[in-house]
C-alpha cells in the first residue's frame, strides 16, 4: 500500500518548474505519495485520481500560489556571538576588509564559536533553520569555517549533522576550513598546510561533509592556495565550491571552472568571460544579492550570465555579516537589485539552487518524482512573492509530503520535530 501523504488543490497558480522560463498550472493541484510528487495537474483531474479523503493531509489552496520549496545553496548559518556592532560601524563608513584587518569580522565569530559548546551551536543553528523554514526554505547548505582549527571545524560539522537529524530542512554540510587565516597562524601557507594535512583528513574520516569551500580573495587565500585546498578536498571525496570574485577579480571563477566545482559564489566582480567559462564547465554561478545589499556594493551582472546561458542560482549567504535567512528576500533582491524577472529569480531560488549543491533529483521542482517539498504562499502568483517584498508570504510549508510549518500553528512538534520556542 502506498501512502497518499498530501493533496493540495485549487491553487491559483502552481509552479511546476522551469519551462520557458516557468511551467505553471492554473487552478492547479498536486498529490504527494511516500514523500514524492506523484502527480501535478488541473485540480479536477488530480482530485478525481487522488480523492482528498484518502490523503493524510489535504489543503485547499484557493487564491494561493504553490511553489517548490526554496533551496538555499549558500549559508554560514552555524555561528555564535553578536556582530551587530560591526553593522553600526559599517553604516558609519568602515569597510568589510577594514573590519577584517582589525581582527573583527570572520575572526570575531571564530573567537565566539571556539568558546561555544556544541550544544549551543546546535541550538543557535536550529533557531535559524526555524526562521528559514517559516520563510519557505526546505533544503539549505550550511558551511563550517568559524573554527579554523581541526577540533572546532569538526564540532561545527557535528552541529550541522545533529541539526539535520532533528530539523525538517534537509541540511547539506560544507567544510570551509579555508574561510580565513586564524590570527595565531604563522603564515597563510602554514595554515593551508594545516587545512590540507590535518583538517581535511579528519573531516573525511568522519564522513560529515559533502563539499569543500574556500574564500579565494585578496589578502585571504590566493588562487594557488585555494587550488591546493580544493584539490586535497576533492582527493578526499569533497566536491569543490569557491567564494569567487567577491571584492576583487582574483581568478576564483576560472579556478572553479578548472576544477569542475559544483558552484562559484558571490561573483560581484566576475566578467562576461568568467560567466562563459562557468557555463562551459557546468559550474553553477551562485549570486548572493543580500551581501551586496548589506555591504552597499553593486550587484552581480546578471546579463553576463544570461548571455552565457549560465543557470544562475540565488542564495541568502546568511551569516553574521548578512543577517537574513529569507530566500523570499533574496528573490526580491534578485529582481529589484539585479533586474532578474520574477520567473528567472524563482528558478534561481529553486531548481538552479539545487544544482549548486548537486541535488539534481528534481529538488526545487514539483515534477512527478521530485521530493514533495513545497510552499503555499498567500499571494496569487510567483510574481507577487518579490513584488510584495519584505514580508513573509509563506503560509504553509510541506516537506516530503508532511506539513512542517503553518503560519497559524508554527512548526509542528509531532514525530520528533522540534516544538516552537515557548510552547513547552
Ligand atoms: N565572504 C566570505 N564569507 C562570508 C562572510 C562571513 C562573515 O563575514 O562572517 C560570505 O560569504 O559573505
Ligand atoms: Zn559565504
Amino acid at each position: 500500500m502506498t501512502d497518499l501523504d498530501a493533496v493540495v488543490y485549487g491553487a491559483n497558480e502552481l509552479v511546476v518548474g522551469p519551462g520557458d522560463p516557468l511551467e505553471t498550472i492554473e487552478d492547479g493541484a498536486i498529490a504527494v505519495i511516500d514523500g514524492n510528487v506523484a502527480a501535478v495537474g488541473p485540480t479536477m483531474d488530480i482530485l478525481r485520481e487522488y480523492p482528498t479523503e484518502n490523503a493524510a493531509e489535504s489543503i485547499d489552496a484557493t487564491g494561493r500560489a504553490v511553489l517548490p520549496g526554496f533551496v538555499d545553496p549558500h549559508t554560514h548559518a552555524v555561528f555564535a556571538g553578536d556582530r551587530s556592532g560591526e553593522f553600526a560601524a559599517k553604516l558609519r563608513g568602515k569597510t568589510y576588509q577594514e573590519i577584517m584587518a582589525e581582527g573583527g569580522g570572520i575572526l570575531s565569530t571564530v573567537h565566539s564559536v571556539r568558546e561555544a559548546d556544541t550544544e549551543h551551536l546546535v541550538a543557535n543553528l536550529l533557531d535559524h533553520l526555524d526562521v528559514m523554514l517559516a520563510h519557505g526554505t526546505t533544503t539549505a547548505e550550511v558551511k563550517s569555517g568559524y573554527g579554523l582549527d581541526t577540533e572546532t571545524e569538526l564540532r561545527m560539522l557535528e552541529a550541522i549533522d545533529r541539526a539535520n537529524e532533528v530539523h525538517p530542512i534537509d541540511v547539506v554540510p560544507t567544510f570551509m576550513g579555508a574561510h580565513a587565516v586564524p590570527d595565531n597562524a604563522e603564515s597563510t601557507d602554514e595554515y593551508v598546510n594545516c587545512v590540507v594535512d590535518e583538517q581535511i583528513p579528519a573531516v573525511a574520516e568522519q564522513g560529515i561533509a559533502e563539499f569543500c569551500d574556500v574564500f579565494c580573495e585578496e589578502d585571504v587565500f590566493s588562487v594557488d592556495q585555494s587550488r591546493v585546498v580544493l584539490e586535497a578536498g576533492a582527493a578526499a571525496g569533497l566536491t569543490p565550491k569557491v567564494h569567487a570574485e567577491e571584492f576583487t577579480r582574483l581568478g576564483g571563477a576560472q579556478l572553479a571552472a578548472d576544477l569542475g566545482a559544483a558552484s562559484a559564489d558571490h561573483l560581484l566582480h566576475a566578467s562576461g568571460n568568467d560567466a562563459e567559462m562557468l557555463a562551459e564547465a557546468g559550474v553553477t554561478p551562485v549570486c548572493l544579492p543580500g551581501t551586496a545589499f548589506s555591504l552597499g556594493e553593486d550587484y552581480a551582472d546578471v546579463d553576463a550570465f544570461r548571455s552565457a546561458n549560465a543557470p544562475v542560482a540565488l542564495a541568502t549567504d546568511f551569516n553574521p555579516n548578512c543577517f537574513s535567512q529569507s530566500m523570499q528576500f533574496a528573490v526580491a533582491l534578485g529582481c529589484i537589485g539585479m533586474r532578474m524577472t520574477p520567473a528567472e529569480a524563482t528558478v534561481a531560488a529553486t531548481v538552479n539552487a539545487a544544482s549548486a549543491i548537486d541535488r539534481n533529483d528534481g529538488t526545487g521542482s514539483l515534477e512527478a518524482g521530485a521530493p514533495g517539498d513545497l510552499v503555499i504562499a498567500d499571494v496569487p502568483s510567483h510574481v507577487h512573492v518579490p513584488y510584495n517584498f519584505a514580508v513573509n508570504n509563506a503560509e504553509t510549508v510541506i516537506k516530503g509530503g508532511r506539513r512542517v510549518y503553518d503560519r497559524d500553528d508554527g512548526i509542528r512538534d509531532d514525530d520528533g520535530h522540534r516544538p516552537q520556542a515557548g510552547s513547552e
